[in-house]
């Protein structure tokens, strides 16, 4: 057995005085896709932001517990935060280019982390990152174009490029699909299959049918609690709990 890539112990996390996680732990692989699913506000979002620290950015937001990334605490004083999601990367509901051209959209990340030494390393980057991403062949002769002026589909594989450009080694997808149609969903779907095989994947999504046909493992919560974690395929037919069984039989959410 490898050791899993991000290990969460007794994680709590507080809005103030509020606690929107209670006392979560739990393992995420490598090599797959784990989903989170759960009804809208039970801490989906909450506990994936928590994964990259993304939550020290919200005003009276607090974490505790521990969070180890390969061993490491990621809470840890000596953890820079910007360093750190480099490696734990993040892609967001609505697709967020810069406003800036699509090459410079690639670029940047590996220019403030020093990952070009000349024009033609960071060339190779933006190719690779892109082609990994799927959007390659679409964009290639347009890289000087605006990010914000591809479609939406398109816009999400640039931010997935983006994320991949800094050579991550976790990507954490908030609901990627949810503005997306039918069409660039199946893409983004069939892009993070390919993906896992070099990243850990977490997925938030609201959509059951996404989380079976996406992920192996799943998370399911409800009211801020990890209610159960397993095999995606046995969270689906044969779940343990009675709340998991009412949320994916649609009872609520
Ligand atoms: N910035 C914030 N400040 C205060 N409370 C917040 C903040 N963000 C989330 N919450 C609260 O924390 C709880 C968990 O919210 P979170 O967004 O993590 O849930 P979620 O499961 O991702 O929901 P959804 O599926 O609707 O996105 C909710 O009660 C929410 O109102």
């Amino acid at each position: 057995m490898t050791e899993p890539k991000l290990i969460a112990r007794n994680v709590d996390v507080f809005y103030g005085e509020k606690k929107a996680i209670d006392n979560v732990s739990i393992d995420i692989d490598n090599g797959i896709v784990t989903a989170f699913i759960g009804p809208s506000g039970c801490g989906k979002s909450t506990f994936l932001r928590s994964l990259n620290r993304m939550n020290d950015t919200i005003a009276g937001a607090k974490v505790t517990g521990e969070i180890l990334l390969d061993g490491e605490d990621i809470y840890a004083a000596s953890m820079d935060p910007v360093a750190l999601r480099a490696r734990v990367g993040m892609v967001f509901q609505k697709p967020n280019p810069f406003p800036k051209s699509i090459y410079e959209n690639i670029a940047y990340g590996p220019r403030i982390h020093g990952l070009a030494q000349g024009k033609a390393q960071m060339d190779e980057i933006v190719e690779r990152s892109l082609t990994k991403a799927g959007l390659w062949d679409e964009v290639k002769d347009r890289l000087s174009d605006a990010g914000t002026a591809l479609s939406g589909g398109q816009q999400q594989r640039l931010c997935i490029a983006r994320a991949i450009a800094v050579s991550p080694e976790v990507i954490l997808m908030d609901e990627p699909c949810s503005a997306l149609d039918p069409i660039a969903t199946a893409r983004i779907e069939e892009l993070i299959d390919e993906l896992k095989d070099t990243y850990a994947i977490v997925i938030v999504t609201h959509s059951m049918q996404q989380a079976a046909r996406v992920s192996q493992r799943t998370a399911f919560f409800h009211l801020g609690h990890l209610v159960e974690y397993g095999e995606t395929s046995e969270i689906f037919t044969t779940p343990r709990e009675d709340r998991t069984k009412d949320y994916i039989t649609g009872r609520y959410g």
